[in-house]
C-alpha cells in the first residue's frame, strides 16, 4: 500500500502544482521524503486499522447543512483553549519522536504552530527535550504526560515542563499498554535514527519505562503535584467524561489516539455527542472538550465544532508538513486548515466559531 489511506486523488492530466493545495497532498510528498520504517509508524493504526479507517469515514458520513442569507463575509475563527488564546481552534496534537520526520523535530513544529498562531502539545517522547522545544517555540505549549511506572520521572517530567512554560498538562489514558502497529511491525523491528525520547532522563531503566496501570486516583495525584490544569486524553464513554470532571479535569480529548491503540474503538467523532453531554450535565459546561483523529479538512473542523468540541487536534498531517517543509510545512498545514475552517464557515452562515448550532450537522441529506 503506497499512502496512509485510499482516498481517490486526481490521477494523470497535464496539471502539475508545485504548491500543494489540501492538506492531503502532502501525505505522498512526505512519504518520499522519510525513512519506510519511520512512514510505516507514522500512518500505522493498531492492528487491522479499523479504527484508524473509520476516524475518517464518520467524519465522510456526516453532512452539513448550511444556513443562507446571513450577511456572513468574514467569519471569527479565534477562540481560547482554557484561556489562552488561539487563531483558530485547531491545535497540534502531541506526538512522539518529530525527529523521525525533520531533523529539527519539535524545534520546528513548535515554530510553525506559533506562526500559525496556535498551540502544540509536546509529546513525553519528544526528540527534542522540553527546554529545547520551550527555547523554540513562538507560541503556547501544553505538555503531554506518560505515566511510566516510575513516578519519579513523571514527577520530574511534570517538574521541568511547569519551568518551561507549559500552561496545561495532557494526560494520555488510552495506553496503559502500547497498541500494536502491525504495519510497522511487519516493516521494521525498530526505529530508524532520530527517534530518541530526549526529555526521559537517563536514571531509568527499561523497566521503569512501561506504562503504568493508572486509575481515576493518578488524575487526583497528578492534580496535587501540580497546579497546572489537567486535560484527560483518550477518553470515548461517556461516563469516564463524567468521573474525569468528578476528578477535576479541566479538559477532555475525545480521542482513539488516531486508531493507534485499541483497534475496534470507536471514531472520536461518533463518541464526541454524548461525551458532550455528559460533561455538560456534569461540570455545568466548565470543563472544555477537544477532539482528534482524522481531521482532514476544514469541514471536519467545522462537524466537530457544531458537535460540541471547543478545538480539534491534528495529529499526522503536521508531521507530513514538517518532513515536507519544517516549520514553514507545519505553518502551511495548520494554514490550509484554518482557511477551509473560514471558507466552510462563510458557506455555511456560521459567523464565529462560539455556539455553532448542532443542527448544523446532519447524518445524512434532509
Ligand atoms: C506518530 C505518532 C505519534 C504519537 N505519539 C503520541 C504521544 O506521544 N502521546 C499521545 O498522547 N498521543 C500520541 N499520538 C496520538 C495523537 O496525539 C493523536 O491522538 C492522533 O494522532 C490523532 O489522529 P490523527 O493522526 O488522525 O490526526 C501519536 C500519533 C502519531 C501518529
Ligand atoms: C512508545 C511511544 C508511543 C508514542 C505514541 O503514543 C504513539 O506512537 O502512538
Amino acid at each position: 500500500m503506497s499512502r496512509c489511506r485510499g482516498a481517490a486523488r486526481p490521477r494523470g492530466g497535464s496539471i502539475s502544482r508545485v504548491e500543494p493545495i489540501s492538506v492531503l497532498d502532502y501525505e505522498p510528498l512526505a512519504r518520499e521524503r522519510m525513512h519506510p520504517a519511520a512512514w510505516a509508524y507514522l500512518c500505522a493504526g493498531a492492528e487491522d486499522e479499523v479504527t484508524l479507517r473509520e476516524n475518517r469515514a464518520a467524519f465522510e458520513r456526516l453532512r452539513l447543512v448550511p444556513r443562507v442569507l446571513r450577511g456572513v463575509s468574514a467569519p471569527d475563527l479565534r477562540t481560547t483553549v482554557l484561556g489562552t488564546p488561539v487563531e483558530a481552534p485547531v491545535l497540534v496534537a502531541p506526538m512522539g519522536v518529530h525527529g523521525l520526520a525533520h531533523p529539527e523535530g519539535e524545534c520546528a513544529s513548535a515554530r510553525g504552530a506559533g506562526e500559525a498562531g496556535t498551540l502544540m502539545a509536546v509529546s513525553t517522547v519528544s526528540s527534542r527535550s522540553i527546554e529545547e522545544v520551550s527555547a523554540c517555540a513562538t507560541g503556547p505549549l501544553w505538555f503531554q504526560l506518560y505515566v511510566y511506572r516510575s513516578r519519579g520521572l513523571a514527577e520530574r517530567l511534570v517538574r521541568r515542563a511547569e519551568r518551561a512554560g507549559c500552561r496545561a498538562l495532557v494526560l494520555t489514558a488510552d495506553s496503559p499498554r502500547w497498541g500494536r502497529k502491525e504495519r510497522f511491525l511487519r516493516v521494521a523491528g525498530s526505529l530508524p535514527p532520530g527517534a530518541d525520547a530526549a526529555s526521559i532522563d537517563s536514571e531509568v531503566g527499561e523497566e521503569d519505562l512501561a506504562p503504568a496501570a493508572l486509575t481515576w486516583e493518578d488524575v487526583a495525584w497528578l492534580r496535587s503535584v501540580s497546579s497546572l490544569p489537567v486535560v484527560l486524553k483518550g477518553v470515548l464513554h461517556p461516563e469516564d467524561a463524567v468521573l474525569a470532571v468528578e476528578h477535576g479535569a479541566a479538559g477532555i480529548v475525545v480521542s482513539n489516539h488516531g486508531g493507534r491503540q485499541l483497534d475496534g474503538a470507536p471514531a472520536s467523532i461518533e463518541a464526541l455527542p454524548a461525551v458532550v453531554e455528559a460533561v455538560a450535565g456534569a461540570s455545568g459546561g466548565r470543563a472544555e472538550v477537544y477532539l482528534d483523529g482524522g481531521v482532514r479538512r476544514g469541514t471536519d473542523v467545522l462537524k466537530a465544532l457544531a458537535l460540541g468540541a471547543r478545538a480539534v487536534f491534528v495529529g499526522r498531517p503536521v508531521l507530513w508538513g514538517l518532513a515536507v517543509g519544517g516549520a514553514e510545512g507545519v505553518r502551511r498545514v495548520l494554514g490550509l486548515l484554518r482557511g477551509e475552517l473560514e471558507h466552510a464557515m462563510a458557506l455555511c452562515g456560521q459567523a464565529s466559531v462560539g455556539g455553532l448550532d448542532p443542527e448544523l450537522v446532519s447524518r445524512g441529506a434532509r
